[in-house]
């Protein structure tokens, strides 16, 4: 496709999720539900047929020599679909919140107040080589009632091309229209280009991508945007603190999964808690073979641990995502160079601090300016399922519309609804 037919294409796409929007917006909710079970059905159904779609994907990954946890999270596995599938049946089972009316209340003139929840019309995405957000912002678009127009990662394509197959035929099924999802099926990133730049067709953009992508948005969108960007996240071990429960927490934070943004990639130790907790996280992780990127301080302390790989820090450590096996630690003389420093460096995702403290706790939830703030739990808990919003768009680092993870409710608004008797203004 050239860049014209590339402008046609996805113009295209647009007047065709507007037109489905209108309808999406008036579902009923049971049509709805129908069309996310039968997607569960359908994926269920069609576990063989999607692996063999994603093996292509697969191959063209690693014979171009894609890092393992990037490999990883493009897998398809019987696993993840039963996930999604669970997922969307999940949502299906919850309540409908369109149209629901919130706080109507009777205001002097006579006249009574409150406000709707209602569909933001249309989204246009743009997220990893991960397939299953695909079903994920699927379902949660067609709970909510909008339109979509998902344009995934290029290494996912023909993974992304046969859910969305299954996707179209689930809203067949339930007599909703095909339209209301549809996948950008070119790899060319004019498509990007074109999709946030259409404001006639679509409502908001939704990126959730690393720093290439904030670029682009920043430049080029005229849509406004609800970013998902990285996640340069930080668990902090204070003292006092319970070292057993934090090598347990800070390990989980790092080593559970390498890629997502929730992975913590900065780990500071309070200097009073560092010579009893730092050999002993130093060990699990030199046994996982995690890279250790350490101040002069903590270096020294975990030069005793054996086979440890220790680099020491620079400058840029402290800002790095590193969506690998590799975490920065850092010193830190307590809970204010603790706070000082993430506000500093952290991309404002999630951060956690593991205390035994409750007020060094209630300042760490006051005072770090980012989207989720936890004490004593993973930050890899930063996660639309993990928080009960039956799945997520994705882990919202602005501050405007919706903040971390966000369900359903992130992609409605509330519009005013004013009931009168025939009142007049005086
Ligand atoms: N906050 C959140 O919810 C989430 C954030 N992330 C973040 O995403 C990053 C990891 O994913 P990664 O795949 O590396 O992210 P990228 O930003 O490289 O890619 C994400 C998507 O953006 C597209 N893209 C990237 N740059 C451009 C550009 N200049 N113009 C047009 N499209 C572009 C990619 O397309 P193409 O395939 O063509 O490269 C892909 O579809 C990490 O920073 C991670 O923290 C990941 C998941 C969730
Ligand atoms: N909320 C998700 C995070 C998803 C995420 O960041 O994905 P990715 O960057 O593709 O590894 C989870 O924890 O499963």
């Amino acid at each position: 496709m050239n860049a014209l037919h590339v402008a046609e294409y996805t113009h295209s796409l647009g007047l065709q999720a507007k037109t489905a929007s209108a309808l999406m917006a008036k579902a009923p909710a049971a049509i709805k539900n129908k069309a996310l079970k039968a997607l569960a059905r359908l994926l269920r159904e069609n576990v063989d047929a999607l692996q063999i779609d994603n093996a292509k994907d697969l191959e063209r990954a690693r014979a171009a020599g894609l890092a393992e946890p990037m490999v990883d999270r493009l897998k398809l596995s019987p696993k993840v679909l039963e996930t999604c599938a669970e997922g969307c049946e999940q949502l299906a089972a919850m309540p409908d919140i369109i149209g629901e009316i919130l706080g109507m209340k009777q205001q002097p003139s006579g006249i009574r107040v409150g406000q709707m929840r209602v569909p933001i019309g249309v989204f246009g995405m743009i997220y990893e080589s991960r397939p299953n957000v695909t079903i994920e912002a699927a379902s949660l678009s067609i709970k909510s009632g909008n339109a979509c127009i998902l344009r995934g990662g290029s290494e996912a394509i023909d993974s992304n091309k046969a859910l969305a197959k299954l996707v179209q035929q689930a809203l067949a099924e339930a007599g909703l229209p095909q339209d209301a999802v549809q996948l950008v099926q070119t790899t060319d990133r004019e498509a990007v280009g074109q999709l946030i730049a259409m404001p006639q067709f679509v409502d908001v953009i939704i990126p959730r991508g690393g720093k290439g992508l904030i670029e682009r948005i920043s430049r080029d969108a005229k849509v406004p945007v609800i970013k998902h960007l990285d996640g340069n996240c930080h668990t902090y071990v204070d003292d006092p603190c319970d070292i057993a429960m934090a090598v347990k927490v800070a390990d989980n934070a790092k080593t559970n999964k390498y890629s997502p943004c929730n992975a913590s990639e900065g780990l500071l130790v309070a200097r009073g808690a560092a010579a009893e907790f730092l050999p002993r996280i130093g060990a699990v992780y030199a046994a996982k073979g995690v890279e250790m990127r350490g101040c002069p301080e903590s270096l020294a302390i975990l030069a005793a641990v054996p086979a440890a790989k220790l680099v020491p820090a620079t400058e840029q450590d402290w800002s790095e995502e590193y969506l690998a096996p590799i975490i920065s630690v850092k010193i830190v003389a307590g809970v204010d160079e603790a706070i000082a420093h993430i506000n500093h460096y952290s991309s404002h995702h999630t951060d956690a601090i593991l205390t035994t403290n409750h007020v060094h706790a209630q300042r760490f939830l006051r005072e770090v300016d980012s989207a989720s703030v936890m004490v004593n739990a993973s930050t890899r808990f930063a996660d639309g399922f993990e928080y009960g919003l039956g799945a997520e768009i994705g882990i919202s680092t602005d501050k405007f519309h919706a903040r971390g993870p966000v369900g359903i409710e992130g992609l409605t608004s509330l519009k005013y609804v004013v009931l009168g008797e025939g009142e007049v203004r005086g």
